[in-house]
């Protein structure tokens, strides 16, 4: 067979490969600050730096090209990640340095968007109405403006090419007080600050610091009238378009926003009793509505109709017998070539493991075996609770339900682990990194098929 001379750039490439196969640190260092961008290449056989050391047992290398950045997804024509590779080989101390390090691939999920809580929400401070009232017109206390259910934010002008694009408007005491004069406006309490970096630091040595409170208030002003509060910056309010609104706050935000807009949602919606359709008024900074007619029954103990509601959802991502596909399913609505994890409202008496099944089964006529838990993630559109599963698969004949489903298929870690780590594609686009179902698809592929 012909055998053609290498381009120099190959040529570097194989050498760098070379010295990962062989365990030569200094040769490897020295390739890498010459050309830093051969870090995560691969040669002929398709094998980066990373899973050729791991295959060959050398610790030192994978340590310094995981320091340098190394990319850990890629896999190999056989869909092995480098972990996959170490595992395969015996060499555990390798495969435990790859599940540790880093935030992405350690096995263990990061901080889901919308999970950080900014805020303490001491919730004993709802039935303390003195306390509330001295926090509403404290002059530090923050307040979340919201036209109906919409918060007002201002364009995020410090970062460009972050994904954070919308901040919250916060204003203070007399910006707002006018509004509390209303019957119509709802204000609820969603904690005091967490002390961090920039808490006033003198005042916490002397023990004198009071974290500020936040509240969220709901009005049905208009909102025209609303914007002029903010004296010519650049604010609105955002509509909440699922896909281009709500992913855009930062981390410590966006918890903020899950709380008050699920809250404030609720009020919305459920303005009357729903035991015998009187008026209600709000209670505990926000936290509950009590019935105004004496004689209803919501009156006499403790009633869930009383409180906002959180609808609890199974998202699962369902694993082929042979652990080494995944199922993904797509809805009408989706962008062209997304498919995302099943997902479905848990019902009435249903525990977490027989919602997963069911819903499966009646999505895309699969049958699941073992379900595990692996992560939940409030979702406020309106107040969902995502529920995070991984799930086997006992049967793998596809029938989608087509009232909910559009297609579902199976899809090979090697389709999956490509989508990650190129990016959307035309033929599979998976949902944003935001989402719990990306975080599922994303820790299967890292974790390895095993549950
Ligand atoms: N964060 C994520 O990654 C992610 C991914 C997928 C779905 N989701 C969310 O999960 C939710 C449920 O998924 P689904 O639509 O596939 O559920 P589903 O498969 O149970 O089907 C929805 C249908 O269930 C019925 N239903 C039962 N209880 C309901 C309730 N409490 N609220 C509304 N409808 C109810 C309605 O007829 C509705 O049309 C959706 O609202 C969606 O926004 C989030
Ligand atoms: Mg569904
Ligand atoms: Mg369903
Ligand atoms: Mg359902
Ligand atoms: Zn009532």
């Amino acid at each position: 067979m012909a055998s053609f001379p290498l381009s120099a750039k190959e040529e570097i490439v194989e050498r760098f490969l070379d010295a990962a196969v062989r365990g030569d640190l200094p040769q490897l260092r020295m390739l890498l600050t010459h050309t830093p961008s051969l870090i995560n290449q691969t040669g002929y056989s398709g094998w980066t730096a990373l899973m050729l050391a791991a295959r060959n047992g050398h610790y030192n290398v994978v340590e310094a090209l995981l320091s340098h950045g190394c990319d850990k997804l890629p896999v190999n024509s056989s869909s092995q990640t480098a972990y996959d590779i170490a595992k395969f080989w015996g060499h555990s101390h390798i495969s435990n340095l790859l599940a540790q390090t880093d935030d992405r691939c350690s096995g263990v999920l990061p901080e889901l968007y919308f999970c950080r809580e900014t805020l303490d929400r001491q919730s004993d401070k709802r039935t303390d109405k003195a306390w509330l009232e001295a926090q509403q017109s404290d002059p530090n206390t923050v307040y979340l403006l919201f036209s109906n259910i919409n918060p007002m934010v201002s364009r995020c002008e410090e970062d460009k090419s972050s994904e954070v694009l919308n901040k919250l408007c916060r204003f203070r005491y007399d910006g707002v007080k006018d509004l509390f004069q209303k019957p119509t406006t709802k204000l609820i309490f969603l904690g005091v600050e967490k002390m961090n970096s920039s808490s006033s630091c003198s005042q916490v040595q002397e023990g004198s610091w009071e974290p500020p409170a936040w509240f969220a208030i709901g009005t049905d002003e208009d909102a025209t009238e609303l914007l002029k509060r903010c004296r010519g910056k650049n604010c609105f309010f955002t509509t909440f378009s699922p896909k281009i609104d709500l992913l855009t706050f930062s981390e410590e935000e966006a918890g903020i926003v899950a709380h008050a807009r699920s809250v404030l949602v609720w009020h919305d919606r459920y303005s009357f009793c729903s035991t015998c359709g009187s008026g209600t008024s709000l209670e505990e900074g926000g936290h509950k509505r009590r019935c105004l007619n004496s004689e209803c029954r919501s009156l006499k103990g403790v009633h869930n109709t009383c409180y906002p509601r959180v609808d609890p959802v199974v998202i699962m991502l369902v694993v082929h017998p042979d652990r080494n596909q995944c199922l993904l399913g797509r809805k009408k609505s989706f962008p062209v070539g997304m498919f995302s994890c099943l997902a479905g409202f848990i019902e009435p008496g249903e525990a977490i493991e027989d919602a997963v099944r069911r819903e499966v089964e009646e999505e895309s006529g699969v049958k699941v075996g073992l379900v595990r838990y692996i992560c939940s993630q409030p979702w406020p559109m309106p107040s969902n609770l995502m529920i995070g599963c991984l799930a086997i698969a006992t049967s793998t004949n596809i029938k989608v339900d087509q009232n909910e489903i559009e297609e579902a298929r199976w899809f090979t870690r090697q389709q999956i682990a490509e989508s990650l780590h190129r990016g959307a594609n035309p033929a599979l686009m998976l949902p944003p990194s935001q989402t719990i179902a990306h975080q599922l698809i994303r820790y299967w592929i890292c974790k390895n098929a095993n549950l």
